[in-house]
């Protein structure tokens, strides 16, 4: 599934592209004043391959959830249980993704794809939910499928193992399990987009995955371990210090090689982190565009960029999250962050704030008059 996936991956279409860019010039504005928004809606041209591209509609974040082997080296001052916990609270509506979320009219999937904590969730099946139609929605599938509620939080259980290694010690995962976690991203994005998402927002939550985050941003684009390493959900001066020698250990250890994508998501991934580079795969090869959140999207972005450098055309930028790593990914991406407010949250929640500027963006090219049509004076 990996390899057709990176296949069908192909550049932007450039006479869509030109067509985005004759109309911008025509419509009832100066030209250019509408900054980063107008070579957006250029490149989601190119992406769609017609002018104006559809309105991304049916926004669809995809949170994928995962611990990490190396919780133990005291990188994060959290309990790893803190990750299945905070499943409950997705399925719940009460995190701050599903705020953001009912905000954009986004709908939220969220994928176990390796936590380490038993679910405290049972799998759904029709007659349990008419019996609890309260209950939290669940699904028990590895495919996205249609909870009772379709309106609702879902749950894709799709645990590839529980938790990574501790990547100090050895190998995060093997190459087969980063392989079964992009797999399970890719699916995910393929199911979504068949549902009818007309653009997919990556999410993630795992104690612990602000560390993986940093060694593949290293890894991938070369910065030192100590640039590429961020405070996380604020650990202390001490254990930042250690945080940055834990980077720096996994990567003298496994040495990973930047064309080898898989090899470094199997050295020093996650399994969250594997699964939303499949994610953005998927989407770049359905040629649907990819809203990227903060640094452990933007690390996983640079995975699937290893694997298809055409995806990068499928990916905007959603924010600048406050982790140092994805000032340096997003550099080496060369993505402009849409807004930059200091978020440091994760789950998806810089990626829904980007949200309206990207449907403005594709809004503008649908509904704005044109100099001739509005009999508007051209300079
Ligand atoms: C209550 C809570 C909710 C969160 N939502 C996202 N994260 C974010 O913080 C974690 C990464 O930070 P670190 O590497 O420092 O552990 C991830 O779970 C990420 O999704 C959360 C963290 C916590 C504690
Ligand atoms: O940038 C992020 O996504 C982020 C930052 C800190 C903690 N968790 C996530």
């Amino acid at each position: 599934m990996l390899e057709p996936t990176v296949a069908a991956i192909r550049p932007l279409d450039e006479a869509a592209m030109a067509a985005a860019r004759e109309l911008q010039g025509r419509l009832t504005k100066p030209a250019g004043s509408l900054g980063a928004l107008e070579p957006l809606s250029v490149r989601l041209a190119g992406l769609a391959g017609t002018c104006p591209p559809p309105l991304p509609d049916r926004a669809a974040v995809a949170i994928f959830a995962g611990d990490h082997g190396v919780h133990a080296q005291g990188v994060t001052p959290w309990p790893q249980e803190v990750t299945a916990q905070m499943i409950g609270n997705f399925l719940a509506g009460g995190a701050v993704v599903n705020t953001f979320a009912r905000q954009a009219g986004a709908s939220v999937t969220v994928v176990d794809v390796g936590v380490a904590t038993p679910l405290s969730v049972t799998p759904a099946d029709p007659a349990a939910r008419a019996a609890d139609p309260v209950g939290p929605p669940v699904l028990s599938a590895d495919v996205v499928a249609t909870p009772a509620d379709p309106d609702g939080p879902r749950l894709v259980m799709a645990n590839v193992r529980a938790g990574t290694r501790d990547m100090t010690v050895t190998a995060a995962l093997t190459r087969d399990e980063a392989r079964a976690a992009v797999e399970t991203g890719i699916r995910v994005a393929d199911e979504l987009i068949a549902d009818g998402a007309g653009i997919l927002l990556t999410g993630d939550m795992g104690i612990g995955n602000t560390t993986p985050a940093a060694a593949l941003v290293a890894a991938f684009t070369g910065v030192d371990a100590a640039e590429a390493t961020g405070r996380g959900t604020g650990v202390d001066d001490g254990t930042y210090a250690r945080k940055v020698e834990v980077v720096r250990a996994a990567l003298a250890r496994h040495a990973p090689d930047p064309a080898d994508p898989l090899g470094v998501l199997a050295a020093v991934g996650g399994l969250e982190h594997a699964a939303l580079a499949g994610l953005i795969l998927g989407a770049a090869a359905r040629r649907v565009p990819v809203l990227l959140d903060g640094v452990i999207a933007v690390s996983a972005a640079l995975a699937a960029a290893a694997f298809a450098p055409d995806a990068v055309d499928a990916m905007v930028a959603g924010h600048r999250s406050a982790e140092p790593g994805a000032t340096a990914a997003l550099r080496h991406l060369g993505l402009d962050p849409l807004i930059d407010l200091g978020l440091r949250l994760g789950e998806g929640t810089g990626a829904l704030l980007a949200l309206p500027v990207v449907t403005g963006a594709v809004r503008v090219l649908h509904e704005v008059a044109t100099f001739d049509s509005a009999g508007v004076a051209e300079k």
